[in-house]
């Protein structure tokens, strides 16, 4: 199983009372499954998320990526096996505005230490692959809304994870950008990568074989 996901919960305080923002959701997935979260503001789909990606410990329960369980894991130990296995796509902009398109994109596999391979060129591909080659050398200011979401995708493909979790990636975007960066990621999973995607929009999840609802902290029907 490549994500296996067992009794999460994560608990928060809210004034004196403590409440569950995830509470006892479980589920997995295989390689080239491609699953969507949907629910309304606050339901816990931002939390759940980021506990997938180890940037949040749980209150209870487990995550194993291949058996691995990641809350085994110290934290150096945590980012290292995120940077190479899992590709992680947050909310909102996350490009880093000093560093050109490619740079970006090659950002985390100089993270971890690769011996022996080059980035540039398996960056170039991949622009190449998202028919923006053209934004090579440009910088984040300089790009729309949605070439800055491509530029991201691409950042999160550089270390070939199994599986991309991407928190609202076509939000603020319009019909038409929501629609490339949609194609562009139905092409990734065509590959064999996992997706795992939270989105409001309808259209959005009708690219997922299976839409996971989500209420008030748990999977509802
Ligand atoms: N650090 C925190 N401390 C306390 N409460 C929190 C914290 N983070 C989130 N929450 C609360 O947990 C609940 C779930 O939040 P979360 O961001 O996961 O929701 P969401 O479904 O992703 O919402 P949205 O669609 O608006 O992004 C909300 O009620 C939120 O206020």
């Amino acid at each position: 199983m490549l994500l296996n996901v067992k009794n999460l919960r994560k608990d928060y305080q809210r004034g004196q009372q403590t409440f569950a923002a995830v509470n006892n959701v479980s589920f997995s997935m295989q390689s080239g499954d491609f699953n969507c979260i949907m629910g309304k503001s606050g339901s816990g789909k931002t939390t759940l998320l980021n506990m997938i990606a180890g940037l949040l410990t749980p209150t209870q329960g487990k995550v194993t990526f291949n058996d691995v369980n990641l809350f085994e894991l110290d934290d150096q130990q945590v980012s290292a096996f995120r940077n190479q296995h899992i590709g992680y796509i947050p909310q909102g902009s996350s490009l880093l505005p000093n560093l050109t398109a490619i740079d970006n994109i090659r950002l985390p596999y100089y993270l971890t230490k690769r011996p022996n391979k080059s980035s540039f060129s398996y960056a170039k591909s991949l622009l190449e692959k998202a028919k923006v080659s053209y934004l090579q050398d440009v910088y984040p200011a300089n790009m729309s809304g949605g070439e800055m979401r491509r530029i991201a995708i691409l950042r999160a493909l550089i270390c070939q994870p199994q599986i991309i979790i991407a928190d609202e990636p076509t939000s603020d975007l319009d019909e038409e950008s929501s629609t490339d960066i949609m194609q562009l990621l139905k092409e990734i999973n065509q590959q064999g990568t996992a997706l795992l995607i939270v989105t409001h929009d309808h259209d959005v999840a009708n690219y997922s074989q299976n839409i996971l609802k989500m209420s008030a902290g748990r999977f509802i029907e």
